[in-house]
């Protein structure tokens, strides 16, 4: 299978549990709950998106006509001598593209896997840190993982009704855009009240690396 990716960059992560850690961003084209056009937000089923996943005319970005291919350009984005090599795939929707034969073939070069999926497409086996970050009105198939990253608030999302499920890691990442700041104050708040929820904040924003 051929996959199309956006960007594929070395950055810190910069969320939730593994945040600092140095990593290889995979961030793959095209999503399922948005088309990624401006004209089309409002009406979308994801609305609040930070990020251009459109095309493939990013950084490093293109299509890649197979799983070696694509494994061997996530390689050569790895600097790091010492410490386990680690991938995050992103985009978009990541679950749309990520599959067996990639996840071996980066694998086959020493990497740990992370994956951030909004958690509407099962995920596949052999992926080591699975982050889902569920939105409002939509199936959420992956019920399972490492940590689930909330945006907040998001009107008819509760948090109590996705605390229970099997996540390791609860978090609320306040909704960037014009009201950041008073959601941030009230993701605080919420965390104070029900200490089983942390604070996800996103660092990569506020030091200004990708
Ligand atoms: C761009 S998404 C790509 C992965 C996947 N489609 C998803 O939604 O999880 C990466 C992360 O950014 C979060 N995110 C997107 N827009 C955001 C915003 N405006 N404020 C805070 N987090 C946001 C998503 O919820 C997700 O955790
Ligand atoms: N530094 C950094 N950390 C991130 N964690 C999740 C991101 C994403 O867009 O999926 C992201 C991102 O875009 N940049
Ligand atoms: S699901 Fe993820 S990539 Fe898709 S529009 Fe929402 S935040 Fe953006
Ligand atoms: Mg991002």
């Amino acid at each position: 299978m051929a996959y199309m990716v956006k960007e594929l960059f070395a950055t810190l992560q910069g969320e939730g549990a593994q945040a600092g850690r140095a990593s290889v961003f995979c961030r793959f084209a095209g999503c399922n709950l948005w088309s990624g056009r401006e004209a089309d937000r409002d009406a979308a089923a994801c609305r609040f998106c930070d990020t251009d996943f459109v095309g493939t005319d990013g950084e490093n970005g293109g299509r890649f006509a197979d799983a070696e291919l694509l494994a061997a350009a996530i390689a050569a984005q790895w600097r790091g001598t010492g410490g386990r090599p680690y991938v995050v795939f992103t985009g978009g929707e990541p679950l749309l593209q990520l599959d067996a034969p990639l996840i071996e073939a980066v694998r086959a070069r020493g990497f740990e896997i992370a994956v951030e999926t909004n958690g509407t497409i099962e995920a596949p086996p052999g992926i080591d840190w699975i982050c889902v970050s569920p939105k409002q009105g939509q199936p959420l198939r992956q019920r399972a993982g490492s940590e689930l990253k909330l945006v907040f608030p998001q009107p008819g999302l509760d948090p109590a009704d996705l605390a229970e499920l099997g996540f390791t890691h609860h978090w609320l990442q306040p909704m960037d855009g014009p009201q950041r700041l008073r959601n941030t104050e009230q993701a605080v708040a919420y965390c104070l009240e029900h200490p089983r929820w942390r604070l996800s904040v996103q660092t990569h924003k506020m030091i200004g690396i990708p």
